[in-house]
């Protein structure tokens, strides 16, 4: 091929290329969904307008130093003009809106990006825009067109086991991001909220993505109820090892056969896994992570008064559930049991401060008042009033919880997707077969007699 046929044939090569490219991004905007357009189209006009607004908002830089190149080509006796830098952007969408990725320039960084994320956010059409560091030299915009909180999402579960059980998928925050609750090392968990805003779905959501792994293993504990067939885990029950109702007796046998699985796991951790943790070796089908829920927590712990003896047998029963359960959270996170309490207002009578203010985790539904919020989420809560779940009380943010954000400072607001009833049972149903006590489980990996199991109200399978 001479130099001739080159010019001839590279425009019609460079044409296809370009011709390809185009079917390519028409067939991705006809196969994606109706709000994905929607960011496709804004990404567009965002990539489009960049240079001009990026000038105008300050986020631009003037280089007075001539490049090489302009140094050669100005004529003489002319100066080189000098350059207006603007970072330059790439884009990538979802259905929330646009990602924009981007570099800094000397005096536009971070902060100024920052600054200017609420000009970006009008300009855009956007709810909400953030800025994140990405790598040194470059930076994160998430813009979104509508306020995630505010989308319910729904979740078919797969069935699969997940790969990691030391990390739960929550939902999305404000920006639309991926939340994951980090569980590895955690030993308790408080779930707080008005009725009726999603405590029991969320548990029953997270119950349902992990039953599917033969190394996890679930107890509840369910205050609403008496039996194991009414209520909200009356179809989950097949994949708990134990189930007790509103009995303060019955919940009692169960705590104190769980305080004695801690034990024997605590003095035979180092033997049997050959770790002080068994975190560092993560939960297996013989030593499996023990979840105990415990649902309308305030039922187990209160505080009976009276001196006739059936309340003096109450108020006894209860303040040993406090004190196995405190047992429990303070000393049960390296063998490998969390505690999952929920209750509406997580305030003292209903946990005891001893056991609320040793989970490092806790989430908030909506809230009525500032003092329910600060139970539920602690004082630091008053300064982040963005974040405050008394601003969740409405039928939008049904399923929406606010959490200490784990790993930073602050607070953030997830949006929990709905798994529906029907596909909760068709997982629990379909897994039961996992079921296994942990304390038997334990008993098969020691020698000697099998351990003592205290009698719980154990479903029939
Ligand atoms: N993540 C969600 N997305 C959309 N809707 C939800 C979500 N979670 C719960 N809901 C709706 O709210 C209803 C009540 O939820 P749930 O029973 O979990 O509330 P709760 O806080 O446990 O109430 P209670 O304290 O009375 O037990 C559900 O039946 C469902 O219709």
């Amino acid at each position: 091929m001479n130099p001739e046929h080159v010019v001839e044939v590279a425009p019609i090569i460079v044409g296809a290329a370009l011709a390809l490219i185009h079917l390519v991004s028409l067939a991705r905007y006809i196969a994606a969904d109706r709000e994905t357009r929607a960011s496709i189209r804004q990404a567009f006009r965002i990539r489009r307008g960049w240079t001009r607004l990026a000038k105008m908002q300050g986020l631009s830089v003037t280089d007075r130093t001539p490049t090489l190149l302009a140094s050669l080509t100005t004529k003489q006796g002319q100066t080189p003009q000098p350059r207006e830098l603007t970072p330059t952007i790439k884009t990538a969408v979802d259905r929330y809106g646009v990602i924009v990725t981007t570099n800094t320039l000397p005096r536009v960084g971070l902060d100024e990006m920052q600054k200017a994320a609420p000009h970006l956010a009008n300009a855009w059409r956007c709810a909400r825009v953030s800025v994140t560091p990405l790598a040194p030299g470059r930076l994160r915009i998430r813009a979104v067109r509508s306020d995630p909180l505010t989308l319910p999402t729904t979740l078919r579960p797969s069935g699969q086991a997940p790969e990691d059980l030391g990390s739960w998928d929550l939902g999305v925050d404000e920006y639309a991001e991926a939340v994951a609750l980090r569980m590895a090392n955690i030993p308790g968990i408080t779930v707080a909220g008005l009725p009726g805003y999603g405590k029991t779905s969320l548990i029953n959501g997270l119950v349902c993505r992990m039953a599917p792994s033969d190394a996890m293993q679930f107890a509840v504990a369910d205050g609403k109820v008496s039996t194991a067939d009414e209520g909200d885990y009356a179809d989950m029950v097949k994949r708990c090892f134990a189930f007790v109702g509103d009995d303060l007796a019955h919940a009692n046998g169960l705590f104190k056969k769980l305080v004695e699985l801690r034990r024997e796991r605590s003095s035979n951790v180092r033997r049997l896994l050959g770790v002080a943790n068994m975190w560092h070796v993560g939960p297996s089908a013989a030593w499996p992570l023990v979840v105990l829920i415990i649902d309308e927590a305030h039922t187990y712990f209160r505080d009976y008064k009276g001196s006739d003896a059936a309340t003096k047998r109450l108020a006894a029963l209860s303040a040993e559930n406090a004190r196995l359960v405190e047992d429990l959270v303070k000393k049960g996170r390296s063998v490998g049991i969390v505690v999952i309490l929920a209750t509406q207002k997580a305030t003292g009578d209903a946990i005891p401060t001893f056991i609320r203010d040793v989970c490092p985790v806790g989430l908030s539904f909506a809230q009525k008042t500032a003092e329910a919020a600060v139970a539920a989420l602690g004082e630091d809560i008053r300064n982040w009033p963005d974040a405050n779940p008394i601003n969740l009380q409405d039928p939008a943010y049904v399923g929406v919880a606010s959490m200490v954000s784990q790993g930073r400072a602050g607070f953030t607001r997830v949006r929990m997707p709905y798994v529906a009833d029907a596909d909760a049972a068709t997982v629990a149903a379909n897994t039961a077969r996992l079921t296994a006590d942990p304390v038997e489980l334990l008993s098969r990996m020691l020698p000697g007699p099998p351990l003592s199991k205290d009698a719980t109200n154990v479903p029939a399978s």
